[in-house]
């Protein structure tokens, strides 16, 4: 497996958080799914169910449903705001984004099986396209696919375990990226196994 591509913005950090952060991190991502059930949503137009679940955790949440992808204050099924993001979360964001305000969403991705993955994407329903995204994982090794701002252009993949952050800024913001598959067992971190990903996200552009 190659090494991890270095477009413009991006950083790879592995073992930026050492086994006692990994271990407080999750336990914040388990009060953050005690407040806000993790949920499949399903694709736009057809429907069709995504292979992870996401929950959410700040002012507004990604979601999903057949009318579409946007930005929600409130949990689709419980009606409620979404819990605080976690302290730690937003003290890695202020060393690590170089943006001046703090991410407005942490979205939660919860993979596990065999066949949880996520397919190549741009992250673009954030009106504030400039401002960089924060990506922690926590458990099961990903193979990460990562290109550039078009579709058709090339691809590398690389190894994304537990512990790393990666920030996604400048030209890495637009890139095309997602998730080929996780390596079940490859990590004891989560009890019933899996790969936790947290993107802090910066949605709107004023306060
Ligand atoms: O799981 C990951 O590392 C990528 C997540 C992602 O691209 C997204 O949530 O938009
Ligand atoms: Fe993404």
């Amino acid at each position: 497996m190659p090494s991890p591509p270095s477009p413009d913005g991006f950083r790879y950090l592995p073992d930026r958080l050492d086994a006692a952060a990994q271990q407080a991190l999750l336990e914040a991502v388990q009060q953050v799914a005690a407040a806000a059930p993790f949920q499949r949503y399903v694709t736009p137009g057809r429907g069709r169910p995504f292979s992870i679940d996401m929950t959410n955790a700040g002012p507004l949440g990604w979601v999903s449903d057949r009318r579409g992808y946007r930005y929600s204050p409130v949990h689709p099924a419980t009606g409620r705001p979404w819990p605080p993001i976690p302290a730690t979360l937003l003290d890695l964001w202020a060393e690590l984004a170089g943006w001046p305000q703090p991410p407005q969403c942490c979205l939660v991705n919860l993979y596990r099986g065999g066949g949880a993955r996520l397919g190549l994407h741009r992250d673009e329903d954030e009106e504030a396209a400039d401002a960089p995204i924060l990506n922690v994982s926590l458990g099961d090794t990903a193979v990460f696919r990562l290109g550039g701002r078009q579709r058709s252009d090339p691809t590398r993949s690389f190894m994304v375990p537990s512990g790393t952050v990666m920030v996604f800024a400048g030209e890495a913001r637009a890139a095309f990226h997602g998730v080929d598959r996780i390596l079940p067992g490859s990590s004891t971190l989560l009890p019933e196994g899996g790969r936790l990903n947290l993107t802090l996200r910066r949605v709107t552009p004023g306060d």
